[in-house]
């Protein structure tokens, strides 16, 4: 029986290159993690190599897989014992012990450590996928046909194939071979023939290769106890606790598609009160509603908006209904910004081919979007701030910016706070980093050598520090 081994998770090794960057970005995100307030405190050095360090993690998925349990459903003990049954039956389990834990300081999150990295060979014809799909089958999905780029020539259902990702986005749709840069995620069973994927008159949809042997074993949560469980990463679990809705509240979550803060906070109220979602894209507003149905959560109200003009003017009419936005100033009692930003800290990702252009657009929509929650937030309530990025400019930046434009908000300490403090860089004080939560995969656990080891604790402080990169800022206003 293969039995997940403490030890050796917590030696992860690093398979996979780092994350590869344009030289531009690079050199922007070099300059970032090197700045002067950070090495006058700890040094060119040290400095230096988390920044490499930060790439190699950011190109390998986290240690955990973290989900968000229904708790307003049902007890979490039961939630627990309804996945365990059904990872036993999952072929991919086969002979795995996998443990579920729950989490101290988060209530209604379960975590199950991913395996790996496994020993599989990559001895059969080769199926390339994109990298936005071989990030997925690390994170323990199987290979959705849109995803496939390159199949062989005579690939018919039932074939077994190895699964590489492209990592450099080189690889032309249809190709029978491909020589470029390519990282091997997994064995798998092909449930389509190659005429079939590329020759179809149709949008092609569904499973095009069902994973057998991936490299980091984490369960398909697709279909899985749909109303039970939300896939989740823990540090997007947090940023709801953080903002402490209460039931019979108001609540504006700005950027909500897909939904998973909206339905957290919702089932935090215990559908009592009223979370209005906004976003700007039509076909995501609808994932929102779908999910609000999913977990039974009709407190619930979806719009499809831009967030930067929900401010209700004097001239400005309501375009659809009455209690939709444009909305009243000071018509909320608590307001997420879980803001559109670069995405740099999203794992696994090893290749981005953004430049730097792209990468540094996203300061002054969320700026733009600040004003709005501001004046929408009554006086007296609470607004949280979040990116799952790692640069200064859409994180500490964007304190420091919105402490000086808004006199009325002041940093608030965070609850649960399990990350690490906020980064050097930005030229706030040490007070106010001690009250931001920046969650960096680069931190190693740091368990105390004169105590005897508990397994538990040091599995959740590894699931603490080996995150996705996020940031959270929790501020008040009066
Ligand atoms: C980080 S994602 C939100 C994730 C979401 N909060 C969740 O937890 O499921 C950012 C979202 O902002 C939306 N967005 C971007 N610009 C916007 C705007 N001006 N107004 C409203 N939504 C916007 C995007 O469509 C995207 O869905």
């Amino acid at each position: 029986m293969e039995h997940t081994n403490c030890n050796s998770m917590l030696k992860k090794r690093f398979i996979f290159p780092k994350l590869a960057l344009k030289p531009e970005v690079q050199s922007y995100l070099r300059n970032v993690f090197t700045n002067k307030e950070l090495v006058a405190a700890v040094g060119q050095e040290e400095a230096e190599s988390g920044f490499e360090e930060l790439l190699c993690h950011l190109s390998h998925p986290p240690s955990f897989t973290c989900v968000r349990a229904s708790t307003h459903l049902e007890p979490l003990d039961i939630i627990r014992e309804r996945l365990l049954e059904e990872l036993r039956q999952m072929s991919s389990y086969n002979g795995v012990d996998i443990p579920i834990l729950s989490h101290t300081q988060v209530p209604d999150v379960l975590l199950l450590p991913v395996v790996g990295p496994r020993a599989a060979l990559p001895e059969n014809p080769e199926v390339i996928v994109g990298t936005q799909c071989g990030n997925a089958v690390l994170r323990g999905a199987h290979v959705f046909a849109p995803g496939i780029l390159s199949a062989p020539k005579y690939m018919k259902a039932g074939d077994k194939v190895s699964v590489f990702s492209d990592v450099e986005g080189k690889c032309t749709r249809g190709a029978k071979e491909f020589h470029g840069k390519k990282v091997f995620v997994g064995n798998g069973v092909a449930e389509m023939g190659r005429a079939n994927i590329f020759c179809s008159d149709e949008p092609i949809k569904g499973v095009g290769i069902r994973m057998v042997e991936p490299v980091y074993l984490s369960p398909s949560f697709d279909d899985l106890l749909p109303s039970m469980v939300f896939l989740q990463n823990l540090p997007s679990v947090v940023v709801s606790h953080v903002l402490g809705p209460r039931p019979g509240e108001r609540v504006l979550d700005m950027c909500a598609a897909p939904g998973g803060k909206t339905t957290h906070i919702a089932a935090l109220m215990r559908g009592e009160g009223e979370v209005i979602a906004l976003d700007r894209i039509n076909g995501k507003v609808e994932r929102i509603r779908q999910n609000a149905q999913v977990f039974q959560l009709d407190c619930i109200k979806a719009f499809c908006f831009n967030s930067t003009q929900a401010v209700r003017t004097e001239h400005a009419q309501n375009p659809d209904t009455t209690d939709g936005p444009p909305f009243p100033a000071e018509s909320f009692d608590r307001v997420l910004l879980d803001a559109p930003c670069s995405g740099l800290g999203q794992r696994p990702n090893m290749g981005c081919s953004w430049s730097l252009r792209e990468v540094r657009s996203y300061q002054p929509l969320q700026r733009k979007l600040f004003h709005a929650a501001v004046r929408l937030l009554k006086t007296g309530g609470v607004l949280v701030y979040s990116t799952c990025t790692v640069t200064l400019a859409e994180n500490e930046e964007q304190v420091a910016w919105a402490l000086d434009t808004f006199p009325c908000l002041s940093l608030q300490s965070q609850e649960p706070h399990i990350g690490g403090e906020g980064m050097l860089g930005a030229g706030l004080s040490h007070d106010q980093l001690r009250l931001l939560q920046r969650f960096s995969p680069v931190r190693e656990p740091s368990g105390d050598p004169d105590q005897d080891p508990d397994p538990t604790s040091d599995l959740l402080q590894r699931a603490n520090t080996d995150t996705i990169g996020f940031f959270i800022a929790k501020f008040l206003k009066t």
